[in-house]
């Protein structure tokens, strides 16, 4: 379980405080208005913003002394930092061994996740010639075969086509099943987080200001998500 106890960060302009706790197997969706804090969150979580009290536990272990690489966590952002220069195979396989020197466990792990998510075609190509849904896959797949247990999504399918954006959506749902990863997902489309989160978390104003499940989305029992959901 992933276990945030008021964790927090004060910048001049806002303060976030965060408590929530995620389980093994669940997608958690971040949604809420811009500037409220959700990318903040994952930044905390990932180890790559200042923390200023509070604690974050994975499995009881606190992560607040480990560095991002020392994490238990992957992130796959909405630019999936895909390198231009090198093959989707390489692209995977960097976030394995950045010095693209691998085992033959390694070699084979990619060959199996680039087959689940259904790029094994493309594995010579280079990520520019690529479409906007494929490059998406391409940076899961690096995220997927690192094996850690932690995903972070910030907006990862916004800019992709509604149907496109389904079919990924359906993907990290099969893919957190299997693998039982603990997923934090922010996204700007409700209908997204209602399509394939376990728990909805609405942030406001730098703090979570109600939680739940997806039927939230139906049933706000604030003012803040009911307006924010323009109901
Ligand atoms: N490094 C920082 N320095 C100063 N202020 C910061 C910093 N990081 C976060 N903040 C504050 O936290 C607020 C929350 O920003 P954040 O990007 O997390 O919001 P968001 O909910 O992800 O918004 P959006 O949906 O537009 O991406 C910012 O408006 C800013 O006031």
């Amino acid at each position: 379980m992933l276990q945030l106890t008021k964790l927090s960060a004060h910048y001049p302009e806002q303060a976030l405080c965060f408590t929530l706790s995620a389980n093994a197997g669940e997608i958690t969706a971040l949604i809420g208005p811009s500037g409220a804090g959700k990318s903040s969150l994952l930044a905390m979580i990932g180890g790559f913003s200042q923390i200023d009290s509070g604690s974050l536990q994975h499995n009881e272990h606190s992560l607040l002394p480990l560095s991002p690489a020392q994490r238990p966590i992957t992130t796959l952002f909405q630019d999936n930092n895909l390198f231009w220069h090198l093959s989707v195979y390489n692209n995977i396989a960097i976030g394995l061994s950045p010095s693209l020197r691998l085992s033959s466990e390694q070699k084979t792990l990619i060959v199996q996740v680039a087959k689940q998510l259904g790029i094994s075609e493309l594995l010579a190509r280079n990520p520019s010639s690529l479409s906007g849904g494929q490059q998406q896959r391409v940076g899961l797949a690096r995220c997927l075969a690192r094996g850690l247990p932690i995903l972070l999504l910030d907006e990862p399918f916004s800019a992709l086509d509604p149907a496109l954006r389904l079919e990924l959506l359906d993907l990290l749902r099969s893919q957190t099943d299997q693998l039982q990863l603990t997923v934090l997902f922010v996204t700007h489309h409700p209908e997204e987080a209602a399509r394939v989160a376990d728990n909805i978390v609405f942030i406001y104003n730098g703090a979570i200001l109600e939680q739940g499940s997806t039927a939230l989305l139906e049933n706000p029992s604030t003012p803040e998500l009911a307006a924010y959901l323009g109901k």
